[in-house]
């Protein structure tokens, strides 16, 4: 059978697989247990963001985030191409419309990773999304862990440690909530609320 060329909805909306949202604190693991997700199920289709934040060592421009200038960002809010944005710990961040529709079009399970302000607005635009919060075992380890990561200093840690309050206490806005103690069992239990195993 010949291969269907991108962008022409050759699945119907109600067969699709729903848009999958995973929020939570920054330092939980969002991204570990993304990354883990993925290399036993590349099918899954991850949104790549636009940021205004500068790359931490190893972060490639298109792999990780498509880092632009205040100005880009500007304009890619002005026109539109954004689903969503949000401004996190002194930084904007948003998700690309154009490639999310089409993968969704195309019936490909996508994973958008975002703040708790991104989510909300993809609930207001995309009801049928569903939204997933990845929790810390305890507050102990959520800073263990963002500080552990080694990536921000001090003071930012202080900002993302303030968002990730709020962030806690809006948990029972999310359809489901995973607490991540084992990167394998929560990967696993994402897997399975996207239908993919
Ligand atoms: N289950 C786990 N047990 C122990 N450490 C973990 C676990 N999951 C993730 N980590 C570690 O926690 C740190 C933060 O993880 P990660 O960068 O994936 O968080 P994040 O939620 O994506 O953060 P951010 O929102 O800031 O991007 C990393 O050093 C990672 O190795
Ligand atoms: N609302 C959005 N939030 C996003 C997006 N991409 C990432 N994020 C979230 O920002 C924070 C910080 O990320 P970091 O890489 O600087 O640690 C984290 O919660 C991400 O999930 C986006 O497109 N929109």
């Amino acid at each position: 059978m010949a291969a269907t060329p991108r962008g022409t909805s050759p699945v119907p909306p109600d067969v699709r697989p729903r848009l999958t949202v995973l929020s939570g604190p920054s330092g939980v693991g969002k991204s570990t247990v993304v990354a883990h997700m993925r290399k036993e199920h590349p099918e899954v289709w991850l949104s790549v963001s636009a940021t205004t934040r500068k790359p931490r060592p190893g972060e490639q421009h298109g792999v990780h985030y498509f880092f632009v200038s205040d100005d880009e960002m500007d304009k890619l809010i002005a026109n539109g191409e954004l689903l969503e944005w949000a401004e996190f710990a002194g930084n904007r961040y948003g998700t690309p419309r154009a490639a999310v529709q089409e993968r969704l079009e195309n019936g490909e399970p996508v994973l958008l990773e975002i703040d708790l302000q991104g989510a909300r607005l993809v609930r207001e635009s995309m009801p049928e999304a569903q939204l997933v919060f990845l929790a810390p075992p305890s507050w102990e380890e959520l800073v263990r862990r963002l500080t552990g990561r080694g990536t921000e200093p001090p003071e930012v840690i202080e900002r993302r440690l303030d968002a990730a309050k709020i962030e806690l206490a809006a948990e029972p806005e999310f359809d489901t909530t995973l607490v991540n103690t084992s990167v394998e069992d929560v990967a696993r239990e994402l897997l399975a609320l996207m239908d993919v195993v």
